[in-house]
């Protein structure tokens, strides 16, 4: 079991868990966790590592997979891809919310809003976020959907031709409540995305 790998306090720690049957069967090569590799990257401008997985659909490995994140590794944000539809298969909702201690649900709600702007079939996505605590630690869990291009449109919007914001994406709240629940204070690239949190939590550099 692996042990957490956090450098210091101030760092952000990110597991990343890509869920197909396909791509972790060797199928298809996974996009799922280079996406989002890609997407922290551009988007943090403060200390952050990551921790991936890559899994098949099946429940009880992606309880198993989001508890050792949080519980052993100590991530403070944890986004799986994929196992969101409808389809018989797809369970990823059914874990999160197994292992959370509670629900966000604006976050589904806000999630499926944003994707609405780019596929009418946004809907099909049963995507939840949780947070999970433990005695000495919290841990934001996020869903979003299997299709590579999904992750950069959820976590950052949908931008005009001059690069202006018509939608904000879902990452804009993330760090304001990675603070609340005890976690590193993060800053973003406001090119990429904006983050919002009320005057009094601003802290001057
Ligand atoms: N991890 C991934 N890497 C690359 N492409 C992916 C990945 N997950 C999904 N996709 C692509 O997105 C499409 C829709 O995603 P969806 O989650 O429905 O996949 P899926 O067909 O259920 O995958 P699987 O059968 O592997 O679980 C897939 O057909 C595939 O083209
Ligand atoms: N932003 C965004 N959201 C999206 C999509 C997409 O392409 N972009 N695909 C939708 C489709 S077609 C499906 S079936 C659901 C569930 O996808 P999943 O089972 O791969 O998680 O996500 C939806 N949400």
């Amino acid at each position: 079991m692996t042990q957490t790998k956090k450098n210091n306090p101030d760092e952000l720690l990110i597991g990343l868990v890509s869920i197909s049957d396909r791509a972790s069967s060797g199928v298809y090569e996974d996009q799922g966790i280079p996406a989002l590799r890609d997407w922290f990257a551009a988007a943090l401008s403060t200390p952050w590592s990551m921790e991936t997985r890559l899994i098949p659909d099946e429940r009880a490995e992606i309880e198993k997979t989001l508890i050792e994140l949080v519980d052993q590794v100590k991530c403070d944000l944890v986004l799986t891809t994929g196992g969101t539809g409808p389809a018989r298969r797809d369970v990823t909702p059914e874990a999160t919310l197994a292992v959370a201690t509670k629900e966000m649900p604006g976050f589904g709600e806000q999630m499926r809003q944003i994707s609405l702007q780019f596929v009418p079939t946004a809907i099909l996505s049963r995507q939840v976020a949780v947070i999970r605590e433990t005695s000495d630690h919290a841990a934001l869990i996020m869903n979003l959907p299997g299709q590579p291009k999904s992750i950069k449109e959820t976590l950052e919007g949908l931008k005009d031709a001059d690069g202006k914001p018509v939608v904000s994406g879902i990452f804009a709240a993330v760090p304001y409540c990675i603070d609340l629940i005890g976690g590193p204070y993060i800053e973003t690239n406001e090119s990429v995305c904006k983050a919002f949190r009320p005057k009094s939590a601003i802290r001057k550099k």
